[in-house]
């Protein structure tokens, strides 16, 4: 049986302030939440430590308001001393078998991408709360990827593990049900929602396709 009671989440909002053409990044999260984000990532690859602290410290009480988990992208020391819900690691970050073994990440969400296919039952994985499938489709927003899995590696990743599997990579309205239908649990989306011109509406829609 798959493991989803443990990471319930169906929308995953991915953000950073780049990603909102020069909206207010708070304003673009509370508007996806509104539209039905369940989860919220704070991805920023390039701020200053002490802009990011307040940035996520912000970010949390934001997704505090809706009851919405907020998980931190790299940096898992952040994500403790903040008391973020989780980290998501990649395989250039901390090792979530390293976090796991500490008390700050016991009952933390711990997400970590998967880019090959060796990785699914890897030990990182198994330490895992989660395995975000990077990319299921090209994207721009990260061009830095290895491996497009595609629906045919979505099913692949799904017949080798029960985790929870978020996709992410050009997930948008048209694909969301295929990509659902090929295995997946939960939908990542940066652009097709922040770089919405409603981001509201947009969440709304993608929330819709998810839950049909
Ligand atoms: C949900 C989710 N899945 C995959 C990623 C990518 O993480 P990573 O491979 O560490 O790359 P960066 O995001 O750090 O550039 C993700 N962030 N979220
Ligand atoms: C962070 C990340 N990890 C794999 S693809 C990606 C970017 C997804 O962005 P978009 O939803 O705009 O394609
Ligand atoms: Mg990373």
């Amino acid at each position: 049986m798959r493991n989803t009671e443990s990471f319930p989440y169906r929308l995953y909002l991915v953000i950073s302030e780049d990603d909102c053409a020069g909206r207010d990044i708070l304003r673009v999260t509370e508007q996806a939440i509104l539209g039905g984000a369940d989860i919220v990532q704070l991805r920023e690859k390039s701020a200053d430590e002490g802009y990011l602290l307040d940035l996520s410290i912000r970010m949390k009480a934001l997704c505090g308001l809706y009851g919405i988990p907020l998980i931190i992208n790299d940096h898992a020391g952040l994500a403790a001393h903040m008391q973020a819900a989780g980290v998501h690691v990649g395989n250039e970050d901390a090792s979530p078998v390293f976090l796991r073994s500490q008390e700050a990440f016991r009952n933390r969400i711990i997400g970590y991408s998967v880019e090959a296919t060796e990785q699914v039952y890897s030990d990182k994985a198994l330490a895992a709360d989660y395995l975000g499938i990077s990319p299921v489709f090209r994207s721009a927003t990260k061009t830095n990827t290895l491996t497009e899995w595609g629906l045919e590696g979505i099913a692949q990743i799904r017949s080798l593990t029960d985790k929870p599997l978020v996709a992410i990579g050009n997930m948008q309205l048209h694909n969301v049900r295929q990509v659902l239908q090929a295995g997946a649990d939960c939908i990542a989306v940066v652009s097709a929602i922040c770089g919405a011109a409603d981001p509201q509406r947009a969440a709304a829609d993608l929330k819709n396709e998810i839950s049909k």
